[in-house]
């Protein structure tokens, strides 16, 4: 196979003295160091924390081509929610109950428990977990409306327990998405607000006249709300710092070309930065792909934004074997890795980093997109090697219980008072020494 490029991805081979130097043009992501954008969130944060639902509106009427004056033709009612729900056909409403279902299914193995133990000494020590108080999820909107993200988003949220879940998701030139309505009535969302960007992420940050506060926003959504979230982290928590989509596919040459091209677009079409990866150690099968691509791309319906992400990103990768694609997976990190191999199972255990793993042919990604069960919302950008899909625990935190029997606080308070007089702190030791008895 030839160093060449096809009208529409790249091709490379780990065999090419430059392919290393490629791969890191291919993953490097500006997104959120980009300085013209901070700069211009930067702004709408200022705005909307000094000016509320006024800077709200008007940045929603620039960004979103509306033409609203109050804050109230931004919000919906729950009773719009459930009309939209009721209104829904038949098929797409039982649709989203099976993908309901099943995410709700799979969170709730995630509850974590509170639990506490005891000491010889009587000390009982334990966790407490928490749910938030008040959740902010980030639905997108601007490209696409993704009903599925309001299920991912809020059903977590739910299980976790959060009390009041405030959503918000833009609707660009006033079009109103029945299934992102819907799905949000289902998912038990509390507040609508039909704004995005920068200024929906401050709103929730900072709190307007309008729309309440929250405690943490998750989400994913453009550059403008990756940087937005960034810039708010600290006053308020965030889930993760989401970039484009991305999909990393590892065949052994035995999957339909077809299967294998449509999976590459199903990331592709996302978004123009997004990422998709074909690595295989069979020269012939990465041709046949290529092939299947070019013929099956002008049958997309977002066929522009799948090519200028292919070309941009996308990449048919030859590599010598199983080992060096490992290798290729650890190191690219991959938010959706898909092994289209026979016996996925016995990879496992050499796959370090990767947000979700589909196995086997049969597991198409896009199936994780909207109703296998685990959270779509997933690390990009090599970030799979800190940080895990979004989760129950994302919607809960932790305290730690300390409950010190008579005994156990004579015994802490010896080694505490030779610590604490260590580091020159003689309140925190004569607070320990009270506590010894027959002192
Ligand atoms: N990881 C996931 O789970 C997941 C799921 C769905 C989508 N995505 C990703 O989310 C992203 C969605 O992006 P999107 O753009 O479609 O929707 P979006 O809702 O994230 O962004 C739309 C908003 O961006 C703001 N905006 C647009 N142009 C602007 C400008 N020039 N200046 C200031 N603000 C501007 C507007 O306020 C608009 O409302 C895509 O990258 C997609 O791949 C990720
Ligand atoms: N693939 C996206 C996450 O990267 C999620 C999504 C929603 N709808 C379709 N796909
Ligand atoms: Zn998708």
């Amino acid at each position: 196979m030839s160093d060449t490029t096809t009208a529409t991805i790249a091709r490379l081979s780990t065999r090419d003295a430059a392919f290393h130097q490629r791969l890191d043009a291919l993953l490097d992501w500006e997104g959120v160091s980009d300085k013209a954008v901070q700069a211009r969130v930067e702004e709408i944060l200022a705005d909307v924390k000094q000016r509320g639902d006024q800077a709200v509106i008007e940045a929603t009427n620039r960004f979103d081509r509306l033409s609203v004056d109050a804050m109230e033709q931004l919000c919906l009612t729950p009773d719009q929610l459930k009309k939209a729900y009721d209104g829904l056909p038949a098929e797409q409403r039982d649709a989203l109950a099976i993908a309901a279902e099943r995410i709700k299914r799979y969170h709730e193995r995630q509850k974590p428990t509170s639990w506490q133990y005891e000491e010889a000494d009587g000390t009982v020590l334990g966790q407490k977990v928490t749910p938030l108080d008040r959740a902010g999820i980030y639905v997108p909107g601007g490209k696409a409306a993704y009903p599925s993200s309001v299920l991912m988003n809020a059903i977590p949220a739910h299980v976790a327990g959060v009390r009041e879940i405030v959503m918000v998701v833009p609707t660009p030139d006033g079009v109103l998405n029945d299934l992102v309505l819907a799905a949000a009535h289902l998912a038990g969302v509390d507040y609508v607000f039909t704004i995005g960007g920068a200024q929906a992420v401050a709103a929730l940050a900072y709190g307007t006249q309008s729309v309440p506060r929250v405690d943490k926003i998750v989400g994913p959504g453009n550059i403008y709300v990756a940087t937005a979230k960034r810039a708010v982290f600290g006053q308020v928590g965030i889930d993760m710092i989401a970039g484009p989509s991305e999909i990393m596919v590892v065949s052994d040459g035995k999957t339909d070309p077809d299967w294998i091209a449509m999976d590459l677009f199903s990331q592709a079409e996302h978004d123009e930065d997004a990422q998709a990866i074909l690595v295989s150690w069979d020269a012939e099968h990465l041709d046949a792909v290529a092939s299947s691509i070019e013929r099956l791309l002008p049958t997309l319906e977002r066929e522009p934004i799948a090519r200028a992400s292919l070309n941009r990103r996308g990449a048919l990768i030859l590599c010598r074997d199983q080992a060096e694609a490992v290798e290729m997976i650890n190191r690219i990190a991959p938010e959706h890795l898909e092994l289209s191999v026979a016996e996925p199972g016995a990879w496992l255990d050499d796959i370090r980093h990767a947000g979700a793993i589909f196995m086997g042919r049969h597991t198409s990604e896009a199936l994780g997109d909207y109703c296998a069960g685990p959270n779509h919302v997933l690390p990009t950008s090599g970030t799979a090697r800190f940080s895990s899909p979004l989760g129950v625990y994302d919607f809960q935190k932790r305290s730690s219980i300390i409950h010190c029997s008579p005994e156990g606080a004579s015994e802490l308070g010896k080694v505490a008072s030779v610590l604490a007089r260590g580091e020159y702190l003689t309140a925190h030791a004569r607070s320990a020494e009270y506590r010894i008895r027959n002192r």
